[in-house]
């Protein structure tokens, strides 16, 4: 791996250094200008909440999100409520929001089914997920690998005759719940798969958190040489504290699209476990210190990340967040 110059500026305190250096250079590694965020908060962020959250806070959530600058944030799924409960409101909660211009509310699609209903009530980007490890893919959707792909076919055709574009997400790519590690090769075909099938970008999900640069690199090796990095996204929860580490590593490698989830919410009901996203404070912090360009106002999205903490009552786990609170 290729190693990061740090640079120390010993008489200067953080914040000081921080503004003299808007844009930290990383030896021999080119950073993109501008990274897009994925913000996955309302659908990845809560649907592992183990009280329903009322439709109206979920609402109110997107809504606040959608003035923050974000261009993508994952609505809802539509999945069946007996597997996921919480996301039972997906249609009331497509009725309400108030979609601002140039912002995109994709949602999630298992299967034929749930792409109906979505575009019924005027989803205009849909999601399919799948995974790099059978056992997962069982937990998660009840099908195996190869019958997943046959089912997100249904939906491709469906998807192209209503002209409506398709992400794709493989999860476990940096280890499973049940099997543990994850061959790179492995995760590697199923992305390759979903690309050809017509998929525009494919979200690469470190599920469970586990992985480490060293990981997330080989990974990407792999995955690099069947799928073009421009269409490709990491999507990181940090249960052992590596997602920024992880993702920096898929920045140097090329990647500009990255999935985080406000306040650090999240974990997936089928992952054992699994802590929440990435927060999107820390994501957005991480970037601008880097002069990387997001669109996304920091204030504001902290605000938003204190509103629904206080929803939930609990602490956000953004720790850029919990440092602003104190200045
Ligand atoms: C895929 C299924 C539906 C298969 O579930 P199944 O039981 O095998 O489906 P089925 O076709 O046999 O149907 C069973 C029942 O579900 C209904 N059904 C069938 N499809 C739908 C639908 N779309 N919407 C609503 N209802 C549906 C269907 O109508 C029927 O209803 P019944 O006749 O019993 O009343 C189920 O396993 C499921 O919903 N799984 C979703 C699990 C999930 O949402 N997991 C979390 C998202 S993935 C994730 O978080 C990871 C990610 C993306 O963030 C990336 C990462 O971090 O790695």
């Amino acid at each position: 791996m290729r190693k990061l110059q740090v640079v120390l500026l010993p008489h200067l305190s953080v914040s000081q250094a921080y503004k003299l250096h808007p844009c930290w250079n990383m030896q021999g590694t080119r950073l993109p200008e501008y990274v897009k965020i994925v913000e996955v908060g309302p659908r990845d962020g809560l649907q592992n909440e183990k009280q329903i959250v009322p439709t109206s806070v979920k609402v109110d959530l997107i809504n606040r999100l959608s003035e923050t600058g974000l261009s993508v944030i994952e609505a809802t799924s539509f999945v069946s409520p007996k597997w996921v409960p919480q996301m039972g409101d997906h249609t009331d909660v497509m009725r309400d929001i108030r979609r601002h211009p140039g912002v995109n509310y994709p949602v999630l699609t298992p299967n034929l089914k749930g792409f109906q209903s979505a575009i019924a009530v005027g989803a205009k980007e849909v999601a399919i997920f799948g995974a790099a490890s059978e056992s997962f893919s069982k937990k998660n959707i009840n099908c195996t690998i190869e019958e997943s792909l046959r089912r997100f076919d249904e939906v491709m055709k469906a998807a192209k005759v209503a002209n409506i574009p398709v992400r794709a997400y493989v999860s476990c790519v940096l280890g499973c719940p049940y099997e543990g590690k994850i061959q790179p090769e492995a995760v590697a075909e199923v992305a390759k798969k979903m690309y050809s099938m017509g998929c525009y970008e494919i979200s690469l999900g470190d599920t469970i958190g586990v992985g480490t640069p060293g990981g997330m690199q080989a990974m990407l090796e792999a995955v690099t040489r069947e799928v073009p990095v421009s269409a490709l996204a990491v999507h990181c929860h940090d249960t052992y504290g590596q997602a920024l580490a992880n993702i920096l590593t898929a920045l140097q490698m090329g990647v500009s699209v990255v999935d985080s989830s406000v306040a650090g919410l999240g974990g997936c009901p089928y992952a054992k476990g699994a802590s929440g996203n990435v927060a999107t404070e820390d994501v957005v912090y991480m970037l601008h210190g880097l002069g990387i360009r997001t669109g996304v106002d920091l204030a504001k999205l902290t605000s938003v990340g204190s509103f629904i903490s206080a929803a939930l009552g609990r602490r956000t786990s953004s720790k850029v967040a919990q440092a602003m609170s104190k200045l």
